[in-house]
């Protein structure tokens, strides 16, 4: 499925999608910033919980560009797309069980029907994809969305548009001309990859983001004069184009990416016998065996000092044109590297550039009381999470009464 839905993250369909994401931008950014006129808080920052207001927006990116439908998690808060896709990505004991046995014991999960994902939850998404697909199909709409690319692949219709194929995202090894047995299942099921692959990633990514950029108010105040001056040279218009060439947000996000690695770590599964040679005198060789799991710790290797001197430290400029080529090949793995690479990648950063831009342009993001000062990572979670949460404001740039 893997070469089927890499053709939703070539160039062309992430300009098609960066449409979408950038109407949720916006949507947030008004959201927030009717708040502070209704509330009269325009001097005051407004207090937020970071993880779940991101998650919020990564609903409504998710439900328009993977499942085809408009969701305003803000606005709806018990939404029942947001309130499933809580459920979907909430690891409580069971569930991370649940999780690993299938990935470790899949056979043994068929044949004792361990499913990772509860019936109700199956049908509410499998349901959504069904009816889209239905709407669609009765009234002939066209989105630039991952249900019409799938729709398209099962008519046998896509095409390799000419520079739109990526390297590891292409789809020219896919005879792309023959129809693809496609049921409305796996698409919902392919959907659903955007849950599990991009949810928490990416709202973790951008919780993380805010709270560096709050914690160093000179990163956060260059990064603004850079998309002022995107602003103003679009004439007030964003477009993709310009959003990519804004070098110092791709240094911001990538040296976030390098301090807090979502994915701690990346697996292999060892295909063929072989030997890891000792690095210093008093060790011994390692010999993997076929079947061996490795795994690979991202997380210690972007904190080694050796690979990113004063590693804790917060310096976008270690991504700089100027630094960037001292980087050892695989020492920085956000996403993981070589043929399984993230298939999301772009998708990722796309919608987390497109949200910071409209919200810098509005707001200064700032410690607030409850803010977790030092940050502290929570022992207890499954995932990267701040202890406590990560409480920050969004102050309003526009000067209030
Ligand atoms: C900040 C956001 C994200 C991070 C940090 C992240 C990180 C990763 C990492 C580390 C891997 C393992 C790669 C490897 O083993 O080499 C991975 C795989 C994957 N990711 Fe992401 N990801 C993000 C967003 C997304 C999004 C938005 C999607 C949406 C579809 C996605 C879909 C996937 C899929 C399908 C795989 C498995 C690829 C394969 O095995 O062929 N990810 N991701």
């Amino acid at each position: 499925m893997r070469s089927i839905l890499s053709p939703c993250f070539t160039s062309s369909k992430m300009k098609a999608m960066f449409k979408l994401m950038l109407d949720c931008a916006e949507r947030f950014t008004e959201y927030f910033l009717s708040l502070s006129v209704a509330e009269q808080t325009e001097n005051q920052a407004i207090p937020l919980e970071m993880k779940e207001t991101f998650t919020r927006y990564a609903t409504d990116v998710v439900a328009s560009t993977a499942f085809g439908v408009e969701v305003d998690s803000l606005n709806e808060p018990n939404n029942s797309f947001y309130l499933m896709g809580r459920r979907v990505t909430s690891f409580g004991f069971w569930k991370a069980m649940r999780f690993f046995m299938n990935i470790l014991l899949p056979k043994v999960c068929a044949i004792f029907r361990i499913r990772f994902l509860d019936d109700e939850t199956m049908s509410f998404f499998i349901g959504v994809v069904e009816e889209t697909i239905k709407v669609r199909e009765e009234k002939g709409i066209v989105r630039p969305d991952m249900i019409h690319l799938m729709m398209e692949a099962r008519k046998g219709k896509p095409k390799v548009e000419e520079g739109a194929a990526d390297d590891e995202t292409s789809i020219s090894h896919v005879d792309v001309k023959t129809p693809v047995n496609i049921t409305n299942m796996d698409i919902a099921a392919q959907a659903m990859i955007f849950f599990f692959g991009g949810f928490e990633t990416s709202s973790n990514l951008m919780s993380f983001l805010a709270y560096e950029l709050a914690a160093d108010s000179d990163v956060q105040s260059k990064l603004r004069t850079e998309i002022e001056d995107t602003w103003n040279e679009c004439n007030g218009k964003l477009t993709y184009e310009a959003l990519l060439k804004m070098k110092y947000l791709d240094m911001v996000i990538s040296e976030t990416l390098r301090k807090w690695p979502v994915n701690l770590a990346t697996d292999r599964l060892c295909t063929k016998p072989y030997t890891i040679e000792p690095a210093h005198p008093n060790e011994k060789p390692l010999h993997l065996k076929k079947g061996s799991y490795v795994s690979f710790p991202t997380y210690s290797i972007q904190h080694d000092p050796k690979y990113f001197p004063d590693p804790d430290k917060f310096d976008p400029e270690r991504f700089s044109s100027e630094n960037a080529h001292k980087i050892v090949p695989y020492t920085y793995l956000p996403f993981g590297g070589g043929p399984r690479v993230c298939i999301g990648n772009r998708f990722a950063l796309l919608e987390t550039k497109t949200l910071f831009f409209y919200l810098l342009k509005s707001f200064e993001i700032v410690f607030i009381e409850k803010s977790c000062v030092p940050l502290v990572i929570s022992k207890k979670d499954f995932n990267l999470v701040m202890q406590g949460g990560n409480w920050l404001g969004f102050k309003s740039l526009k000067k209030g009464a």
